[in-house]
């Protein structure tokens, strides 16, 4: 794209969704293993342990969003963001569901929660995710969640998967993706519609788009590491060895 005429609304969010068709972590052949049911017990327990620090990561991200924004709409809509990842009430919340996944794959949920043994990577992505929504400007910070315009079909393609092809996988477990299949679209038309009210020049409509390509490299670098770690074997000092 050249930094010249504002997108219309219809080329600005194609060229968002063009990123996901490119890049989203669905094409990562460790996901494409995960689903496949291509991966041993503790290979799937290492993912789990791992994408912890990610859905622990996500409710501190959005709270930075949050504290950067005077506008009290944003907030009063933003707002839910965390209550679904942490709960609210009665309402446990999708790190609980998380960890009930944990649980489920016989994973020790202090371990799980310290994140000491989740990869060096992980924690740098996952940390280059909340840092750059406390720094970018505020409308590419709401364009970086987008990438969840791309996650139903990741999420439908893994309780399928994962019910299908492991004997170690129950319902109970997958739960959180299917809460995350109505929560994710909410979320997405929401930000997707901000960004189309609020990036007013071209400039910002490409570092929009660049938001979401951040946002794949946070994704697939996670991903990268799990592979190196634990389908090539080269796990890093002090991270979890499967038993
Ligand atoms: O399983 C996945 O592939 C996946 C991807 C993403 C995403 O695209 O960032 C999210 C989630 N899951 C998810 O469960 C979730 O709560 C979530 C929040 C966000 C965000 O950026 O605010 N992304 C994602």
């Amino acid at each position: 794209m050249s930094a010249d005429a504002l997108l219309t609304h219809e080329a600005f969010e194609a060229a968002i969704r063009a990123v996901g068709a490119e890049r989203y972590h669905d094409k990562h052949v460790f996901h494409q293993m995960l689903h496949g049911g291509k991966l041993n017990r503790g290979q799937v327990q290492a993912w789990a342990l791992n994408r912890y620090c990610y859905q622990e990561a996500v409710p501190r991200k959005d709270a930075a969003l949050m504290a950067r924004t005077d506008d009290r709409d944003l907030r009063r809509e933003w707002i839910h963001r965390i209550h679904d990842h942490d709960g609210l009430g009665e309402e446990s919340g999708g790190i609980e569901r998380w960890l009930i996944l944990t649980d489920g794959l016989g994973l020790d949920r202090a371990l799980v929660m310290s994140k000491k043994a989740a990869l060096p990577a992980t924690r740098f992505a996952v940390e280059a995710y909340v840092r750059f929504v406390a720094e970018q400007p505020l409308v590419v910070a709401v364009a970086s969640s987008l990438t969840e315009l791309f996650a139903p079909k990741i999420h439908k393609e893994r309780i399928a998967g994962m019910l299908e092809n492991y004997d170690f996988i129950g319902e109970d477990v997958m739960a959180y993706f299917r809460r995350r299949l109505s929560q994710a679209p909410r979320d997405a038309d929401f930000a997707l519609d901000y960004i189309k009210r609020h990036a007013h020049t071209r400039v910002e409509q490409e570092a929009c788009v660049d938001a979401v390509r951040f946002k794949c490299n946070v994704l697939w670098a996670q991903l990268d590491a799990l592979y190196i770690a634990y389908v090539q074997g080269m796990v890093p000092p002090g991270a979890f060895v499967p038993a």
